[in-house]
């Protein structure tokens, strides 16, 4: 592609070049690429312009007032936003249908979920979100749950020519605010819930929340669809949003109107959820425990309806749903016949559903061990230990991912507020603990690392995961 072409430039100026490909990191940049200068939180990336037009950058994208020689400068208010348009243009065609999932906690869940769906139906597709990209037959790591731009738009241009047409995507707060996701039409957009995280990055529940919400006020296309689990307290918040934008709006719930969820009775190992749609009222069993399970099979079938499924097919396939890894993952039952399950609950609000989903199934007591992330918001610490203990019969704080944090540091703020909570350093040590101590009639509970396959320490990524542990332990 021609640069003219790209930017509408005039080709004796800058145009008549070759744009070979596009660049956020200079260290990326090679003869003809597009680079983005964007401020961020670590580095000033307009501080590298000079050095991306040495390596060969043909146009930057950046603010009006940054000083550009050498290369075409495309200036921009908000340069994530115009680059995104760009490399957009650049790598498509993208599959036809693309939907996103936004929220605290559901989101990996929902994709997975939508994903599987959509396959049942016959459509060939994948997810891309905390999992890595996932076909049928495929499961590739990218590291970050939204990831950079560049890879993203990259990765949907690629499944496009592996013949994909539906994808689902992860949209998070991160990403989100980082125009990460941009440039792609986007079908349907779908909000799971909201709680508190990552409140060192956007500071104030008031920002974080402004951050989901330009998912639907902005990134949806303006003919798309939303659908809205109506069972958050601010569900009412993001129906006024979709209301306003005129987006097609598809709402499920207790107080939903396309999917009514009007009761869910628990089995051993799954439930039934009664729900009325149409004016009819079905019975749909799914092989998945908790009720925060139900809720995002209620949230992934209105995606699936909104990109045009038929309500009586969906509901029919997702009696056939896979568990997602490391959701309520039931990892092994111990000697003593005591199951445990890995889950990936990592905010108090993830932790209480975990907890409250496992509940029903204890005979005697859960036993809950988890721990909490370094250089991530350390202000849920407490809270994850104060309904940690509330809600389990023992608790054991321990290490996930400390980061660059002293890991003793971590486990004392949350043991503040864990009363009776007992402390075991290593993570590895904490499962043996919890293993040895379960009987026949209890439950262990791993929370906090789900699918993970490394503890970071440092800047180490040390091998590990839940499920092999817990097995190991085990055995
Ligand atoms: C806080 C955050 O989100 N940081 C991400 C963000 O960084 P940033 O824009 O602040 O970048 P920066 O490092 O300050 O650099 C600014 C710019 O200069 C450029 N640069 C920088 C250095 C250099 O030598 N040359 C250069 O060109 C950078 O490429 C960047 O464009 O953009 C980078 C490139 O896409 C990401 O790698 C980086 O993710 C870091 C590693 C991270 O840990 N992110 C986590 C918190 C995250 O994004 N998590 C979310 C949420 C998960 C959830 O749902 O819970 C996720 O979507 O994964
Ligand atoms: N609908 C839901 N309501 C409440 N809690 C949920 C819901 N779905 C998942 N959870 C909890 O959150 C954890 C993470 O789920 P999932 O990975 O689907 O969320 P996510 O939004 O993708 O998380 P991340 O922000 O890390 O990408 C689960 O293991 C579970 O404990
Ligand atoms: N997407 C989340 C994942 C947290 C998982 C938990 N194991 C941790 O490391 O805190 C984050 O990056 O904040
Ligand atoms: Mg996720």
């Amino acid at each position: 592609m021609r640069l003219g072409t790209l930017i509408g430039s005039d080709a004796e100026q800058h145009g008549d070049v070759a744009v070979t490909g596009f660049a956020i990191d200079h260290r990326k940049v090679a003869p003809g690429t597009v680079f983005g200068a964007f401020r961020g939180t670590r580095f000033n990336g307009e501080d590298f312009v000079d050095d991306a037009v040495r390596a060969g950058a043909v146009a930057v994208v950046a603010r009006p007032e940054v000083a550009v020689a050498g290369a075409a400068h495309v200036a921009a208010e908000e340069p994530r936003r115009a680059f995104a348009g760009l490399a957009a243009r650049f790598f498509q065609p993208f599959p036809g249908t693309v939907v996103a999932v936004t929220g605290t906690n559901g989101k990996t869940s929902n994709v997975e979920m939508v994903r599987q769906l959509w396959r049942m139906a016959g459509h060939p597709s994948a997810s891309i979100g905390t999992l890595g990209v996932t076909t049928a037959d495929d499961q590739v790591t990218t590291g970050l749950t939204t990831p950079d731009v560049v890879t993203f738009l990259a990765n949907m241009a690629g499944l496009k020519r592996e013949g994909i047409t539906h994808a689902a995507f992860e949209a998070s707060s991160h990403g989100l605010s980082q125009y990460r996701t941009e440039g792609l039409p986007v079908a349907a957009a779908a909000f799971t819930n909201f709680s508190r995280d990552h409140l060192d990055y956007h500071e104030t529940m008031h920002a974080y929340f402004e951050a989901k919400m330009r998912l639907f006020d902005e990134v949806v296309a303006a003919d798309g669809a939303a659908v809205v689990w109506t069972d958050d307290p601010k569900s009412d918040d993001v129906i006024a949003r979709v209301k306003a934008r005129g987006l097609n709006l598809l709402t499920v719930g207790r107080r939903g109107e396309t999917l009514k969820l009007v009761d869910r009775s628990t089995s051993q190992l799954g439930q039934t959820l009664t729900i009325e749609a149409n004016g009819q009222t079905r019975h749909v069993k799914i092989p998945l425990i908790g009720a925060y399970q139900a809720a995002n099979v209620l949230t992934a079938c209105g995606l699936a309806i909104a990109t045009g499924g038929a309500v009586d097919q969906v509901l029919a396939n997702a009696a056939r749903l896979q568990p997602v890894r490391g959701r309520l993952e039931r990892a092994v039952i111990t000697r003593a016949g005591a199951p445990v399950y890995v889950d990936y609950a990592h905010t108090p609000d993830a932790l209480v559903s975990a907890i409250e989903a496992l509940r029903p199934h204890v005979r005697g007591r859960l036993i809950t061990v988890f721990g909490a992330g370094g250089d991530r918001d350390a202000g849920k610490r407490p809270e994850m230990g104060e309904v940690a203990a509330r809600l389990s019969d023992v608790v054991i704080v321990t290490d996930d991912n400390p980061r660059g944090e002293d890991p003793a540091l971590i486990r004392r703020a949350i043991l503040a507020a864990a009363p009776g909570a007992r402390e075991v350093a290593g993570r590895r040590d904490a499962i043996a603990a919890a293993v040895a101590e379960a009987g026949a009639d209890d439950i262990v509970l791993l929370a906090g690392k789900g699918h993970e396959q490394g503890q970071i320490v440092g800047d180490q990524v040390l091998p590990f995961d839940d499920v092999t542990v817990a097995r190991e332990c085990a055995a």
